[in-house]
């Protein structure tokens, strides 16, 4: 459970509770399913939401993930915002009927349930970033694509950033991979679109975070310009600075570049509020959780129209 002051915020038990909740309020729209098991054996919930969600349409999909890093908890809130606005705004708002009605949303709320947990069961913030597995392994370093490769991840299982013993090893990187794998279709990967939120420091990020270069190998000029251009349309509305995820620090085995590298996903970073601070970065007080989340309400839009472009 989080500390008194911070009751704002949803510990895992919660989130499940909002997600059947959702789900019982608005079983046309919502379902809700597993998209697998973390190290300590927690399901990791995804909520789908969609007109008729119940059936697998021809409608583009776009993913939503939060807290991949224990300590981040303000993005389980943003995913949660982000649940509400689709599912309470469905009735009310045609805007939202109409991105509700042409769209397949995925949102994982909680990509690290056994260090979300971790970090805040005691009542008092551990810091932890990682996940339970031995020392920890930081997942956002253990996907496979150029996992490794290039001086953004520690082999050391005590640093924050260690990489895993090998690519997937972790269960929640590894579960979250199957489940988009497992949306290929014919061929065709339906998701088009990606955001994995983390806090803190106000960026929008694109691949490659392995390399310093604009263009590699799978990924062309117009590829690029593409990320650039939707990443500053967002990052115009959210107020938050547009830029490749090396342009901060060469990272590899990152969810955004296996997103791309291996799906063609159109996969962003959110790195959302403060701007700046030292570990109590991490841990804003609720007081800002509205905010903070709605601050995104229109970046999203332009990622859920994006993905039918
Ligand atoms: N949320 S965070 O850990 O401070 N920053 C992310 C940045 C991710 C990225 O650059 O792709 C990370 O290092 O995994
Ligand atoms: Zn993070």
């Amino acid at each position: 459970a989080f500390p008194p002051d911070d009751q704002g915020y949803h510990d895992f038990d919660e989130v499940n509770q909002v997600l059947d909740q959702t789900v019982a309020d608005h079983g046309d729209i919502a379902a809700k399913s597993s998209v697998g098991k973390s190290f300590e054996g927690r399901d990791i919930p995804v909520l789908k939401i969609s007109g008729n969600a119940g059936q697998d349409e021809a409608e583009p999909e776009v993913l939503f993930s939060c807290n991949q890093h224990a300590r981040e908890h303000l993005t389980t809130e943003m995913c949660l915002r982000i649940i509400n606005r689709f599912t309470d705004g469905y009735a009310s708002d045609p805007a939202i009927k109409e991105i509700v009605d042409s769209r397949e949303i995925w949102i994982v709320p909680v990509s690290n349930p056994d260090g979300s947990t971790y970090d805040v069961e005691s009542g008092e913030y551990q810091g932890w970033r990682k996940n339970r597995q031995d020392t920890g392994t930081d997942t956002n370093r253990n996907w496979d694509y150029q996992w490794g490769c290039c001086g953004g991840s520690s082999d050391d299982p005590n640093d924050e950033t260690y990489r895993g013993s090998a690519p997937f090893s972790s269960p929640e990187a590894g579960e979250l991979a199957r489940f988009v794998d497992s949306r290929v279709v014919d061929g065709v990967q339906q998701i088009k679109a990606h955001i994995d939120f983390h806090t803190f420091s106000e960026l929008v990020l694109w691949p490659y975070g392995y390399t310093d270069a604009d263009t590699a190998e799978g990924m062309t000029q117009e590829e690029y310009d593409r990320f650039v251009r939707v990443g500053t349309e967002m990052a115009q509305t959210n107020g938050y600075t547009p830029e490749q995820s090396s342009d901060l620090y060469v990272t590899d085995g990152s969810v955004n570049d296996w997103m791309w590298g291996k799906h063609k996903i159109l996969s962003f970073t959110f790195e959302m509020y403060p701007s700046s601070g030292g570990i109590d970065g991490f841990y804003p007080p609720d007081e800002v959780i509205e905010r903070e989340t709605q601050r995104n309400d229109a970046a999203v839009d332009i990622l859920l129209r994006e993905a039918g472009a």
